[in-house]
């Protein structure tokens, strides 16, 4: 379980995230929506222990990710920048990941057939697609088995097999009894995925609830978005 309880961060007299309570529970795939600059990598950030806020909580499973006594096993995330070394193979990366945190090669190599890397393993990640250095992310926020994991636009840079596959994965996470927080900008892709949205602007929480909820009275998630955030343009992508 995710808890964000009164969740304040404030860059001079920007208000990055201004006030936001919102939980993300277990069997459920929870998307965190807002356009660019609405606060959700500052949320993210501090949930995982990234960046300190300004006031509030971001609790997973009722502790701070710097209380917790084993991070890798209780939270798997994937945050956009935080990528491997071009020059170390696959398998490499994760096995340096999985033995600072006590985990079994066995688990490297199963999370690499998992996430369909199994042939390119060896391979060097400078020489690796857009699409496969998302797999490989996917792969190391899951060497743990962690009960919760953290997604912040997981599906960027896959083909449409590769889309599929996260989605599925997600919803079989999720229905196993934990919990997913999912960040993106695909609107059609968030409602085949989530069943409980979060949407926010410019640091406020403007919506949350199930996906039924959020969308009544609006013909997709996409228009409620946009009535929701007043952003004409649309998410860019
Ligand atoms: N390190 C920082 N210093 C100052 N301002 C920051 C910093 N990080 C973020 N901000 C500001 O905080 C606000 C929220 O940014 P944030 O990156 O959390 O939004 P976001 O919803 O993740 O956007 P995007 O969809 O573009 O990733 C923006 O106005 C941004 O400029």
């Amino acid at each position: 379980m995710i808890e964000i309880k009164g969740l304040s961060k404030h860059y001079r007299n920007n208000r990055a995230v201004d006030d936001i309570t919102f939980t993300a529970e277990p069997g459920h795939v929870t998307g965190f929506l807002g356009p660019n600059g609405a606060g959700k990598s500052s949320t993210l950030r501090i949930l995982l222990g990234l960046d300190a806020a300004t006031s509030g909580q971001a609790l997973i499973g009722g502790k701070r990710y710097r209380d917790l006594r084993h991070p890798l096993r209780t939270v798997g995330a994937l945050l956009d920048g935080a990528g491997p070394v071009p020059e170390r193979r696959a398998i490499d990366h994760l096995s340096w990941i999985a033995q600072s945190n006590r985990i079994s090669r066995g688990r490297v190599r199963e999370v690499l057939d998992l996430v369909g890397l199994g042939e390119a393993a060896r391979r060097r990640v400078k020489k690796y697609s857009l699409g496969m250095k998302q797999r490989l992310g996917i792969a190391a926020a899951l060497l743990g088995e962690p009960e919760v994991l953290i997604l912040d636009e997981p599906v960027n840079g896959l083909d449409p097999d590769g889309i599929r596959w996260v989605r599925t994965f997600l919803r079989d996470y999720a229905a196993a009894g934990r919990t997913v927080l999912l960040s993106s900008h695909l609107m059609t892709e968030m409602a085949g995925t989530a069943d409980a949205v979060v949407i926010i602007n410019r640091g406020r929480v403007v919506s949350q609830g199930s996906l039924a909820e959020v969308t009544a009275g609006h013909a997709t998630l996409e228009t409620a978005f946009f009535a929701l955030t007043g952003d004409r343009i649309g998410p860019r992508w």
